[in-house]
């Protein structure tokens, strides 16, 4: 037979605390190492968020300092060529900029045009670092430079270097110097654990900065292992030995606007001390915490023990009939154990209690006596109640007399205006209603105390100390005894009011200039014309927007914009009278109503005039925009008014026409409507529905076609040119339509209708073996390209003509490219796929730099035919011209030029190795069928050759 162990219940409990120890210990093991290795991530992310944080502090202050530089770059003086302007633009900046040290002006020679440590006119030596400025001319693109000791600020600095470009071309190189302080001090404020070291790198691996002994480090060569990391353009985080044999952790970090690293480097030992101290602390706490969680054990394992026993004693006494109630435990069972033992001996004691019942009687009248007292109290608590809630409540409770005297007050109405109670003894409602009458508000107190109905009204009400607020009261007449009361409670509604006048800021002002905005203003305008026609006068609104916003924007940033829009607004509500209305329209537009200038309309005119003279004037004052200073000017167009029945949107059409007058008679200027603008505008409106019907009408709308020639002047295509054939005008060529279907976003369906003809077109061709190899190339405009339905088009047509997709070519222009360059990038890509081939159209006038043509899936540039023009006499048109088939070749792009008219033209172009032409020295724009008599001429004739060369 088994042996059984039997052991007393304390053996058993202590046995029982030392297993469930064992588990404990086991995964406080595991969790120490766990959290060793999840330290040694925690310490590279460190190190890499500090790399990340150190570039961006870096990153801010090179972005502020080329955004300066850009910024006077794109001033009118630099763009105007004005140089003493620019120059003292550029030595007030420097004011303004102190870690700026020098500004300086090169031409495409490397001649200091100036240089702001002298005088304007003084003779300036060569600018240096001339690879860097070889570099902006080039590219056109903005170069930062290595770090060099300058002749001038003979301390280590970098420079910025930017393009002045003029019409399309670099013109001057801008450069800043700035001190490379700035950056070191960039590193030491990222507060960096001591013993780390944190240094910028440039891309020849040259110290630039350091977050300690700057001084010493900065110009010196950085390590061989950090060099190579750098050079080879990698990032992220490696083990390496420092020249004194400390093993250390260094992470890189690129700055790829600057091509400089950043590059951190943290001794190993300093990393693992905290990790090491951690996982002390965590053993020697954990051991702490099993043996104090034994030692609980243990005592718990007693206590228990030990009431189990008593509750076996007890139970033996109960046994021998003595009664006595049963210990209680901390243990359930046993605890209703002991229950069921002592049942038995509670029923006989509850047995004897119930003979002992009597006098029944007596109990009851006891209970009535008690039923009246509680009664009573129920009364007095109600009173009491009534007072109290006239103590309490937040409403101002107060009675009135039929003639408003003040009878009785709450505690709050009291609080509410400010009073004590014996103060407001013998007040009546006129001593704290503001604009109170004493015939029409008693009145109307009267009257409600007659209608004995509850009413709810607004008022404002006076406090002791004279303020005064708004109140909601709600009130209720009553007779009582033959007498007149009013009841009235007062609410104080202040923070409704203010809600509602913030709703009221919502909805009719702007946000970032406070201005009323355009639905205010059509209000306003309304009640301006309503004003003038009452009282016979005269009234003007003025349209204006601001001149190169977008290039503030696209520069400076969307903050930068918001910034000079919010103090154009202060400076024009100082220029107004307060009865006028400036208002923001939208974006970078603004409107101005002036009201009740004169009777007369000349007077009138003058007077708008002189208000509109002094808004120019104080909009073209410089703006300090944070450390940008900004030079910005806006073009302004005024109608007058006087009639209430034009409509706000003639007014508003016809001053902003007057705008485009303005801005068309150059910038910073105004113009005032004339009535011919209204006949130019009817006549456009006139020409849009025209065009809308021809969209409708399939013969309306036709493409012709100009040739395209290859270098040995063989027909490769064509360019398909819409026309529109007007029933009254006749040949209307695009100039004159396309700005129309643009601006109404009929362009969108012409665009498609484009498309479809050119597919047809291709198809047409591909049936007849002198046309199959013909190319044709269309124009897409930027709204059709933007419209998210464009790729799917394309693909439709391709799928519906079965053309080949190579033969048909999309011209983009460039400044459709420049604007949100990631989703267009994505479409080319994805028209790449469907196989069309992509051209860029008017190359050279825009910003055509190298950075982006690089990303762009193009197969063609097109040489702009303004370039080609004047290519034989104007030697800047000719080095352009040279530089895009430069440019295209290095690119691996085939480069058409366009607008070729004389056959010197095509000489040069093609001496310089252009690809293709197109221009009337190869053949006008011709209907389709005109178009094929040509193909087929072209292809007699060079039959005709290869027969004539076969002979020869
Ligand atoms: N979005 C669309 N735009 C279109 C479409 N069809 C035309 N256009 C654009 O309208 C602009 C004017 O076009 P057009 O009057 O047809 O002028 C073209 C040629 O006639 C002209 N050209 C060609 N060779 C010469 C030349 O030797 N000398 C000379 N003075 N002019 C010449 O150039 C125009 C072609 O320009 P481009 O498109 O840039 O190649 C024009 O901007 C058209 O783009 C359309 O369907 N959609």
């Amino acid at each position: 037979m088994r042996r059984r162990l039997r052991l007393g219940i304390n053996a058993w409990l202590i046995l029982l605390s030392l297993f469930s120890a064992i588990p404990i210990v086991l995964f406080s093991g595991f969790t120490i190492y766990r959290l060793g290795v999840s330290q040694q991530n925690v310490q590279i992310s460190r190190l890499s968020h500090r790399a990340v944080a150190a570039a961006v502090a870096v990153e801010q202050r090179l972005a502020a300092m080329s955004a300066m530089t850009r910024g006077l770059a794109l001033s009118d003086a630099a763009l105007q060529g004005d140089v003493p302007a620019l120059y003292r633009q550029a030595t007030r900046l420097l004011k303004v900029a102190p870690e700026a040290r020098l500004i300086t002006l090169i031409d495409a020679e490397g001649r200091q045009i100036f240089n702001t440590a002298v005088p304007l006119g003084s003779a300036i030596p060569p600018a240096s670092q001339g690879e860097v400025v070889r570099r902006v001319f080039s590219t056109g693109l903005p170069v930062v430079s290595d770090l060099y000791t300058g002749v001038v600020v003979a301390e280590p600095t970098i420079s910025i270097n930017v393009p002045v470009s003029r019409e399309g071309r670099v013109v001057y190189c801008l450069r800043m110097s700035v001190l490379v302080d700035i950056f070191s001090q960039a590193l030491r404020d990222q507060a960096v654990p001591p013993g780390w070291t944190v240094a910028l790198i440039s891309q020849s691996g040259v110290i630039i900065a350091r977050n300690h002994e700057a001084e010493q480090f900065v110009g010196e060569r950085s390590r061989d292992d950090i060099f190579e990391a750098i050079a080879s353009r990698r990032e992220g985080v490696f083990d390496s030995v420092t020249h004194e044999g400390t093993q250390v952790k260094t992470l890189v970090q690129r700055i790829p606007e600057a091509d400089w690293a950043v590059v951190i480097g943290a001794p190993v030992a300093l990393l693992n001390a905290g990790l090491m101290q951690s996982l002390w602390a965590m053993g020697i706490g954990g051991a702490l915490l099993v043996m104090v969680g034994m030692a609980a054990s243990l005592w718990l394992a007693r206590h228990l023990a030990r009431q189990v026993s008593d509750l076996a004693v007890a139970s033996t006494t109960l046994d021998a009939g003595e009664e006595r109630r049963l210990p209680a435990t901390l243990i359930r069972e046993l605890d209703e154990m002991g229950a069921a033992l002592g049942n038995a001996r509670s029923r006989e004691i509850q047995v004897c209690a119930e003979l002992s019942e009597s006098k029944t009687t007596e109990a009851m009248l006891a209970r009535l006596v008690e039923e009246l007292r509680l009664s009573q109290a129920q009364v007095i608590q109600s009173a009491g109640r009534f007072q109290a809630l006239l103590k309490t409540a937040s409403d101002g409770i107060h009675t009135l007399d039929e003639h408003g005297n003040l009878l009785e007050t709450s505690d709050s109405f009291l609080r509410m205006l400010g009073y004590e109670a014996h103060e407001m003894e013998g007040m009546a409602v006129g001593d704290w209603y503001v604009d109170f009458h004493p015939d029409t508000t008693l009145a109307s107190l009267r009257f409600q105390v007659e209608e004995q109905e509850g009413r709810i009204f607004e008022a404002k009400f006076r406090r002791r100390d004279g303020t005064v607020f708004d109140v909601e009261i709600s009130c209720r007449g009553v007779h009582v005894d033959g007498m007149r009361y009013l009841y009235a409670a007062a609410r104080d509604i202040t923070e409704r009011k203010t809600a509602e006048a913030k709703i009221q800021q919502l909805a009719f002002y702007d946000s970032l200039t406070h201005l009323p905005n355009r639905r205010l203003l059509l209000e306003r305008l309304t009640q301006a014309k309503a004003l003038v026609s009452r009282n016979g006068t005269h009234g003007a609104v003025a349209f204006f927007d601001v001149d190169n916003f977008k290039i503030l924007n696209d520069t400076l940033g969307h903050r930068m914009g918001d910034l000079l829009l919010a103090e154009i607004a202060g400076r024009l509500k100082a220029c107004v009278r307060d009865t006028d209305t400036v208002a923001r329209f939208g974006g970078d537009e603004f409107v101005i109503v002036l009201e009740d200038l004169s009777g007369d309309v000349e007077e009138a005119a003058l007077r708008a005039d002189g208000i509109v003279e002094k808004v120019l004037e104080h909009l073209a004052e410089p703006y300090q925009l944070e450390n940008h200073l900004h030079f910005s000017t806006v073009s302004l167009g005024v109608t007058l008014f006087h009639d209430k029945d034009v409509t706000n949107d003639d007014l508003l059409r016809q001053a902003d026409l007057a705008m485009y007058q303005a801005k068309a008679g150059g910038r910073n200027t105004r113009r005032f409507f004339d009535p011919k603008m209204q006949a130019g505008l009817a006549a456009q409106s006139a020409l849009e529905s025209d065009l809308r019907a021809a969209l409708e009408n399939k013969e309306s709308l036709v493409l012709h076609y100009q040739p395209q020639v290859d270098r040995r002047g063989g027909l490769i295509g064509a360019e398909g040119l819409l026309r529109w054939r007007h029933p009254v005008k006749g040949i209307v060529q695009p100039d004159e339509f396309i700005p129309l279907a643009e601006a109404s976003g009929l362009i969108l369906a012409l665009g498609t209708r484009v498309i479809a003809m050119a597919c047809d077109q291709l198809a047409a061709w591909s049936r007849d073996p002198v046309t199959s190899h013909l190319a044709l190339a269309i124009n897409v405009s930027a709204r059709q390209f933007r419209h998210p339905g464009f790729i799917g088009e394309v693909e439709g047509a391709l799928a519906r003509s079965k053309i080949d997709p190579r033969l048909l070519k999309l011209e983009l222009t460039e400044s459709l490219l420049l604007q949100e360059m990631d989703d267009a990038v994505q479409k080319m890509r994805a028209l790449e796929n469907l196989g069309v081939s992509l051209s860029l159209d008017d190359f050279g006038t825009g910003y055509s730099s190298l950075a982006y043509l690089k990303r762009l899936p193009l197969s063609q540039i097109k040489i702009d035919r303004s370039f080609v023009r004047d290519i034989l006499v104007d030697a800047n048109d000719a080095t352009i011209a040279k530089t895009i088939i430069v440019l295209g070749k290095s690119l691996g792009l085939s480069v058409i030029a366009e607008g070729v008219e004389e056959p010197g033209q095509w000489r040069f172009l093609h001496d310089e190795g252009c690809d293709q032409a197109q221009g009337f020295l190869f053949g006008r724009p011709m209907p389709a069928e005109e178009f094929l008599v040509h193909v087929r001429q072209r292809s007699r004739m060079s039959s005709l050759s290869d027969g004539l060369s076969l002979v020869h």
